[in-house]
């Protein structure tokens, strides 16, 4: 299964571990060596920190001499002064060995950070390419937890862990090597010890991945909930539903500490059992070692440096059972993230995109049939349409006619199953998206602003734009006013989302960012919904002139304000039942003037406006 299917696969908790039982099934080794990958940049920093490393495990292997001879020199010898000489020593590695690990834990940490920051940055870059399909299909709260949960869990793996591992099989392979210099027979003893230890990580090893992907996922799961119930807090309350909140989110947190308690149990079984093998061999080659002594086949320093040795083998093999560990918890981590980096965005630019130099702003729909998803109704039906530069369109038709999604189309947020839609005669498919959409201009019915000043979010339609641009903009939106009453004018702070601002503020702001634009062509849906009459009638001026020499596309609820449209298209069930001038369409007698008749007796005030 392609990752792009796999994206696109229902969110259902269930359904997303089988899936991820798939992912696990891929080579670890090979997102591994993926993930450290990401290190490649900082490739300096890693070979300093590695050299460091080196030096620290040779220095390891120093002290056990060192120690064996001050027992010999204590028992056997008898010397002070070589007591001195060796405890010196001794000291002085010690000394220059701190030095490294300071250099190493600073250096691997850095880059342990650095990575995930990357990796994040990456993550997040990726998301803003995705199409809305995948926003359908996966909760925005589960992406952010893989975005800062998941990702956090490799900070230790490439920071602490990838030194870990590496001091610990350097102080393995030294250990060895200087175990079989001092005694060979006993030496033989110690690696008995050594398959059963290999069998039990690869066995754990799969179990922990698996249990690690499991809570991974659970709580990604939660935090969608919890994001959801936080941004809708208001509805939540109203309802009061903060008990029934908190219920759902306890579950989901309760089930992922269990997946994290079964997964640490693995772990605990793995390590003490590991550490069990390790230390037994110990008493074990102590017991040998003893004998030999007593039979003066071996020196009692030589049982002395045997012995250390061997301490910091079994030391480096309990240590190096915690790094496996966490390499597979992380491992399980680093596959979601993995899944996301390799979605391909379902609509992008064709190789050979055009950009679009000089927009004049015509629009076509040819035969045009959509539906969301493959199991989904066709929303929008051999649908036609042309609107020359300039012309203004209105879409009407009753709710779910598939009106919005026209506009979707246009905008390529979707791409049609049959049929084409057109900007300037191109296929969208063939122009480069960034010009497409950067000709076009939406305000929608609910309009998002983002926490941040008023001024920051007027200049959200054109980056570059001065103070007097946006304030202009303002101007011809109606915003002026209202803005200027507030304290901090301009540098007003809104809020997130905008919720310091009433609806239909927010919609003034929204359509003095479309001003700023001066975009080629115009995307109204219910731009004007939540004004009162008179601000309405204000705004309404100030999109006529807006739309002077633009294409506009207005979808709207309320006809009074399309009375003067050049065109009115009225949808049924996504396809076209009557399009002409208002004047036209109320002659005829159909569906459009019914519309006009059911609105003017259920608003008076309104059609008469
Ligand atoms: N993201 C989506 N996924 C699946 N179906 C959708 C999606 N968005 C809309 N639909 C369906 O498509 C149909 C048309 O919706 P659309 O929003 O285009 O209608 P509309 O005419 O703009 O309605 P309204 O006037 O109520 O806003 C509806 O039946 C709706 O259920």
């Amino acid at each position: 299964m392609s990752a792009e299917k796999r994206a696109q696969s229902p969110s259902s908790g269930g359904g997303k571990i089988e899936e991820h039982a798939k992912v696990d099934k891929e080579k670890p080794w090979r997102r591994l060596v993926r993930l450290f990958r990401y290190t490649r940049p900082y490739r300096a920093r890693l070979v300093i920190a590695i050299v460091s490393l080196l030096v620290g495990a040779g220095l390891g292997l120093v002290y056990p001499w060192y120690f064996g001879e001050l027992l010999g020199d204590a028992f056997a010898e008898q010397s002070t002064a070589s007591l001195n000489k060796n405890t010196l020593i001794l000291i002085t590695t010690f000394g220059i060995g701190s030095v490294f690990v300071f250099i190493r834990h600073y250096l691997m940490s850095w880059l342990g950070e650095r990575v995930v920051a990357d990796l994040r940055l990456e993550v997040h870059r990726h998301l803003l390419r995705m199409t809305q399909r995948y926003f359908h299909d996966n909760r925005t709260g589960e992406l952010l937890s893989r975005q800062s949960d998941d990702a956090t869990r490799l900070q230790s793996v490439i920071g602490q862990d990838l030194s870990l591992a590496l001091r610990n099989i350097l102080t393995l392979i030294g250990g060895v090597t200087m175990l079989l210099v001092v005694s060979p027979k006993l030496t033989g003893t110690v690696l008995l010890v050594v398959p059963p230890l290999v069998i039990a990580a690869n066995l754990w090893g799969r179990i922990i991945r698996k249990l690690a992907r499991q809570a991974q996922d659970q709580l990604a799961q939660a935090s969608g909930q919890l994001q959801e119930g936080l941004s809708a807090v208001d509805t939540v309350q109203s309802f009061t539903r903060e008990d029934h909140e908190a219920g759902n989110y306890g579950q989901g947190i309760e089930r992922a500490f269990k997946l994290f308690v079964k997964q640490i149990r693995a772990r605990s079984w793995f390590m003490s059992v590991s550490s069990f093998l390790a230390f037994g061999a110990v008493a074990g080659i102590f017991w040998l070692g003893g004998h030999m002594v007593i039979d003066g086949r071996i020196a009692p320093d030589e049982l002395g440096k045997f012995f250390m040795y061997t301490l910091a083998v079994a030391g480096a093999v309990g240590s190096l059972a915690g790094v496996v560990g966490s390499y597979n918890q992380a491992l399980g981590a680093t596959a979601r993230l993995f899944e996301i980096l390799d979605s391909e965005p379902e609509i992008q630019d064709a190789p050979d995109a055009i950009a679009l130099a000089e927009p004049r702003g015509e629009i076509g729909f040819e035969g045009v049939t959509f539906a969301y998803g493959d199991r989904d109704l066709e929303v929008i039906r051999d649908f036609d349409l042309r609107i020359a530069p300039g012309q203004v369109c209105a879409l009407v038709g009753s709710s779910g006619s598939g009106k919005t999604t026209v506009g979707r189309l246009l905008l390529r947020f979707w791409d049609p199953q049959q049929g084409r839609v057109t900007f300037d005669g191109h296929d969208l498919r063939e122009l480069e998206l960034a010009s497409l959409r950067g000709a076009m201009a939406e305000v929608s019915q609910d309009p998002v602003l983002f926490s941040g000043s008023i001024r920051d979010n007027v200049r959200y339609g054109r980056l570059d734009a001065s103070d007097e641009e946006i304030e202009a903009a303002a101007q011809a939106a109606n915003a002026d006013g209202f803005v200027r009453e507030f304290p901090d004018g301009y540098d007003t702070i809104i809020g997130e989302r905008g919720v310091k601002l009433s609806g239909g503020q927010r919609q003034r702001l929204a359509i003095a960012r479309a001003i700023l634009r001066d975009p080629k062509v115009l995307l109204l849906d219910e731009a004007t919904s939540a004004l009162d009459s008179e601000s309405e009638h204000l705004v309404q001026a100030a999109l006529e002139r807006l739309q002077e020499g633009r294409t506009t596309l207005v979808i709207a609820h309320r006809l009074s304000t399309i009375r003067d449209a050049d065109r009115i298209v009225v949808l049924d069930h996504g396809a076209i039942v009557e399009s002409g001038t208002h004047a036209e369409l109320m002659g005829r007698g159909g569906a459009y003037s019914r519309l006009v008749a059911r609105q003017a007796a259920l608003e008076p005030d309104r059609a008469a406006s």
